[in-house]
């Protein structure tokens, strides 16, 4: 099945992979969205925090593509205070843009405890135009509920997904699902970048031999049958073709079961996820400020 068009609760399509411009140095991003670009993503992912949406930007007025030909993200991720208002004008210069596709809250940190408060921010800048979506990264279900009287209702939450979180960000699909938010996957390959020789790895290279692809495209495709967003990366052209091809491979289920089966052997969140707990610092801040507070009443 090729790759889906996937609708978002505002009405909107956005392509169903995208290219991640994560830890790309500044010198080298121009090069690799152009890249990408030539072997078929019309869809680019960035942030505030990753430095380089200039570079990004200079790419996208190389290619001389039509506005409507590019799906572009970016996020707001509280660079030096800034709140959203503040980040979304400087992101849109910085990328030559008058919108972007798509803005998210890059982590519930920066909004919690007020969330909604925060995600008022983000429907005023739904409201003046500069985001034509709307949506959020890294949100628990927790964080989400806190949204649930909100005037829109997020479009997306872009958050980690690979076969060992699998099973206990289940909750979470399932409650995105039944709201309407779509789900974009981070890290897809973390079974092969960060935890190789796990469980996992054997019903994914068995699939890619029979299949005759290569293990990363069996991990894509099975983020895939999930009906998520893809997101990934790489400097190499080969490997961003592989991706792309990915659109021609489909799992079956006894596939899906197998390297789930598998996932749920592996070491779950507790060993990959780091933008939704609360920070150390700030807790421990908390805690001194509370204490601090108890001793000026006592
Ligand atoms: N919202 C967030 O908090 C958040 C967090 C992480 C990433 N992201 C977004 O998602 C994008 C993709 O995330 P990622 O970079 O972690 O994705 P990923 O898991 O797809 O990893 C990409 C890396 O895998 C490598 N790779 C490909 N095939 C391989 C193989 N067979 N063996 C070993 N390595 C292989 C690539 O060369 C590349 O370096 C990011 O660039 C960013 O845009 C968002
Ligand atoms: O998006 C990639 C991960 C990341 C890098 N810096 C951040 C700040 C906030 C939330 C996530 C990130």
């Amino acid at each position: 099945m090729p790759f889906q068009e996937i609708k978002l609760n505002d009405g909107r399509i956005i392509p169903q992979i995208g290219f991640g411009t994560w830890k790309i140095p500044q010198e080298k991003t121009q090069d690799n969205v152009l890249t990408a670009i030539d072997v078929g993503f019309d869809h680019i992912d960035t942030a505030q925090v990753y430095g380089n949406e200039l570079q990004v930007g200079e790419a996208l007025k190389e290619t001389g593509l039509k506005r409507s030909d590019i799906w572009v993200t970016t996020k707001w991720s509280g660079v030096a205070g800034t709140r959203p208002a503040q980040a979304i004008k400087q992101s849109l210069e910085k990328l030559g843009l008058s919108y972007v596709d798509l803005y998210l809250i890059h982590s519930p940190r920066l909004v919690r405890p007020n969330i909604l408060q925060g995600w008022e921010e983000m429907q005023d800048i739904h409201k003046q135009g500069l985001a034509k979506s709307i949506g959020v990264s890294n949100f628990l279900v927790s964080d989400l509920q806190e949204l649930e009287s909100a005037a829109i209702t997020p479009a997306m939450n872009q958050i980690l997904l690979h076969p060992y979180v699998y099973k206990q960000t289940k909750p979470l699909l399932d409650y995105c699902a039944q709201k309407d938010i779509k789900i974009e996957a981070y890290s897809p390959l973390i079974p092969l970048t960060t935890y190789p020789g796990g469980p996992v790895d054997k019903p994914v290279y068995a699939i890619a031999e029979r299949l005759g692809v290569a293990p990363e495209q069996v991990l894509l495709a099975w983020i895939k049958s999930k009906g998520a967003v893809i997101l990934s990366t790489s400097s190499k052209k080969d490997r961003l073709e592989r991706y792309i091809a990915v659109a021609d491979i489909d799992l079956t289920e006894e596939d899906v079961e197998a390297i789930e089966a598998a996932g749920a052997k592996g070491p779950g969140l507790a060993r990959f996820r780091k933008y939704v707990k609360p920070l150390a610092l700030g807790l421990a801040a908390q805690a001194a400020v509370y204490v601090a507070y108890k001793c000026l009443l006592a």
